[in-house]
């Protein structure tokens, strides 16, 4: 039984002159333990799908099931109960001001009728997870971005919840900062079996701890899979945009004006191989082979989930002969080779 699932999920706003259809007929899977990505531009709705997953928005058409249980047939009560099984963390991390650290950590419990010693102990316990037993005193606007978001999640996780959702969790943060609080969230995904969907504009967040990724353009959801396939071979055209058009370098190939130029003329081909692919030696050598010329635009070398892999833009220029036969020679040797189009 998967943690969540979705069916045929619709959403329309109605406002006061016309219709928006922030989803369009969603269905998805996400397993127990696993940590999903939903990624997409801005306004792809993703925000409103993820308030769905725990009713705060209820969907036009379709279904949510939640360990099976379908939340369009449970009571208000019943649904309220569901609720806490499902935690969330914002962009902004919503906590109360003029409290201080322990204090927003334990009033959740508190407002669930938890007695308040015993929620302050918890709270302290939540407190050594998120690594600031020395905070507890503070108040938020004493501390940094990075530490808010952990007094956020260790909020989020008071109530022993089985998923969490987080909506544009790291997106407020350095990149130093959001790599040490996915690092967090991947222990707590790993230690307290915690499913995690991360809503994201941010490519780098779903490279690195994303075991799966859902695709979301204009409310569609135009591609889903495994992480690897998925950012090694994107099929559709807001894949591709997202992925390769990547903009979480500062030296990605493909932003370069160099390389916008020259990519106006010739086939280009993006090349994926990982620490296994022998790559040079395939390059080197089918240049020997082929005895034609090519141009290298770039290359770069990204983490995805984990695993160190580079990829290489090239392109065949108007000399370059059997141009297949270059082709299926580098599928043969196991890198993962596909045509940049122009208007990626
Ligand atoms: N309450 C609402 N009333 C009317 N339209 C809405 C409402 N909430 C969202 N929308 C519209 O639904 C679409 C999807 O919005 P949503 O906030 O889910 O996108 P998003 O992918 O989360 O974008 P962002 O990253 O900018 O938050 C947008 O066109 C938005 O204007």
């Amino acid at each position: 039984m998967s943690a969540i699932e979705l069916k045929k999920l619709t959403k329309t706003f109605q406002t006061k002159d016309h219709q928006v259809e922030a989803l369009k007929d969603i269905s998805l899977k996400i397993e127990e333990g696993e940590i999903y990505g939903i990624i997409g531009m801005s306004g792809a709705g993703k925000s409103t799908l993820v308030r769905c997953f725990n009713f705060l928005e209820r969907p036009t058409k379709g279904q949510v099931l939640i360990e099976g249980k379908d939340l369009g047939e449970l009571s208000e009560k019943e649904l309220r109960r569901q609720r806490s099984d499902i935690a969330m963390i914002f962009q902004h991390f919503n906590l109360l001001s003029q409290k201080n650290v322990v204090d927003n950590i334990s009033l959740p419990l508190i407002i669930q009728g938890v007695k308040k010693s015993e929620a302050k102990k918890r709270a302290k316990e939540l407190l050594k997870i998120v690594e600031l037993e020395d905070k507890e005193k503070a108040y938020p606007a004493q501390l940094s971005g990075g530490q808010k978001q952990r007094v956020a999640i260790a909020r989020a996780l008071a109530s022993d919840p089985k998923i969490l959702l987080c909506d544009e969790a790291t997106s407020a943060l350095d990149p130093r900062t959001t790599k040490s609080i996915l690092e967090l969230l991947k222990e707590i995904n790993k230690n307290l079996n915690i499913t995690i969907v991360m809503i994201t504009h941010q490519m780098e967040v779903v490279r690195e701890i994303c075991q799966k990724v859902a695709i979301m353009e204009e409310g569609i959801v135009v591609e889903e899979g495994g992480v690897e396939e998925i950012f090694d071979t994107p099929k559709t055209k807001a894949a591709k945009r997202l992925i390769l058009g990547d903009k979480s370098k500062d030296d990605d190939i493909l932003q370069d004006s160099k390389v916008k130029e020259l990519l106006k003329s010739g086939k280009k081909i993006r090349i994926v191989f990982t620490e296994n692919s022998a790559f040079e030696p395939v390059v080197s050598n089918m240049i020997l082979k082929f005895n034609t010329p090519i141009n290298i635009l770039g290359a770069d070398t990204k983490n995805v989930g984990g695993i160190a892999k580079g990829e290489m833009l090239i392109q065949l220029t108007d000399e370059t002969k059997n141009e297949e036969d270059i082709i299926t020679y580098l599928k043969e040797r196991g890198l993962k080779v596909e045509e940049v189009e122009e208007d990626v």
